[in-house]
């Protein structure tokens, strides 16, 4: 992680006063976004139905029998120690790990079936990966690529997907910090940048996987407070996380997985 200089340390406080400064942002976003995808047909699935999943990878059986089901509006951490199939089970419901057996539903739709996702309703932010010295690509350059992709192609090029971009870097605070290579950012700058990338398409569901590790406490704090006025907008949030730490105010349920399983009694609405 690059050493945060004096000014580094300015722009965290910064933004963390932008972080608050979001929540009216955060909720007027989301009144667009639930505007924009309702419709008399619109039932509101659960944003997330893992039903009875077992995964295996190689000759490990990585998920054995998982069942989870994220209603819209809720946020959930999966925790667990490591190896435990955290990132699997997201990666799952991602669709990006196919499962052996069971049921995997994505905003409604059949996840193997990946045509069918509304995949513009789900951002996801991985676990982070350490961009190599050199990277030459911007802030906004790394965020509008979250536009990118084979439906609509044509719809959010030039100044609106720019718009689009910046609109997402100001939810996380790093607006003014646009035309910065993301090589230059500190680790929770380029996670907030990451988190701007999956939130440029507005979705309904953010999965995030460790989205603290690594980065200092004001980052850390910082980043709270940015979920947390998305969360209070109606963001729905899938959360792994070693601990809770300084997301525990917006966690409101816990699952824990041990060796591939839903610990008994963890996940007080589980169901098969
Ligand atoms: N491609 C793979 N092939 C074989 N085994 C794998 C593969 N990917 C993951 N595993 C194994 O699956 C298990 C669960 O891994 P996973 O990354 O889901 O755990 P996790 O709970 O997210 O761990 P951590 O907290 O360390 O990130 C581990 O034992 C891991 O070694």
């Amino acid at each position: 992680m690059p050493t945060r200089t004096g000014e580094d340390k300015g722009t965290s406080a910064r933004t963390a006063d932008n972080a608050g400064a979001s929540a009216g942002q955060a909720a007027r976003a989301s009144a667009h976004r639930r505007h924009a995808h309702s419709s008399p047909l619109d039932a509101s699935p659960d944003p997330v139905r893992v039903s009875r999943v077992s995964v295996v990878l190689g000759s490990a059986v990585v998920l054995d029998d998982v069942s989870l089901t994220v209603s819209p509006g809720e946020s959930v951490a999966l925790l667990g120690s490591n190896g435990s199939g955290k990132s699997t089970l997201v990666r799952t419901v991602l669709g990006l790990v196919p499962a052996a057996s069971g049921t995997v539903q994505l905003m409604g739709a059949d996840v193997s079936r990946r045509s069918r996702v509304p995949w513009d309703r789900v951002g996801y932010v991985p676990q982070r990966v350490t961009t190599s010295a050199g990277v030459p690509a911007t802030a906004l350059e790394v965020v509008g690529s979250g536009l990118l992709g084979p439906r609509h192609p044509w719809r959010d090029r030039g100044r609106r997907a720019r718009q689009r971009a910046m609109d997402a870097l100001e939810v996380v605070g790093l607006a003014d910090r646009a035309r910065d290579p993301v090589h230059v950012l500190s680790g929770g700058q380029a996670q907030r940048v990451l988190i701007a990338r999956a939130l440029v398409r507005d979705p309904d569901l953010l999965v995030l996987d460790e989205p603290l590790a690594g980065i200092d406490r004001a980052s850390r704090e910082s980043l709270a407070s940015t979920l947390a006025a998305l969360h209070q907008g109606g963001l729905t949030l899938v959360t792994v996380l070693h601990e809770t730490g300084e997301l525990t105010d917006i966690i409101g349920r816990r699952v824990l997985l041990s060796d591939g399983r839903v610990v008994p009694g963890s996940d007080p609405q589980e169901r098969p």
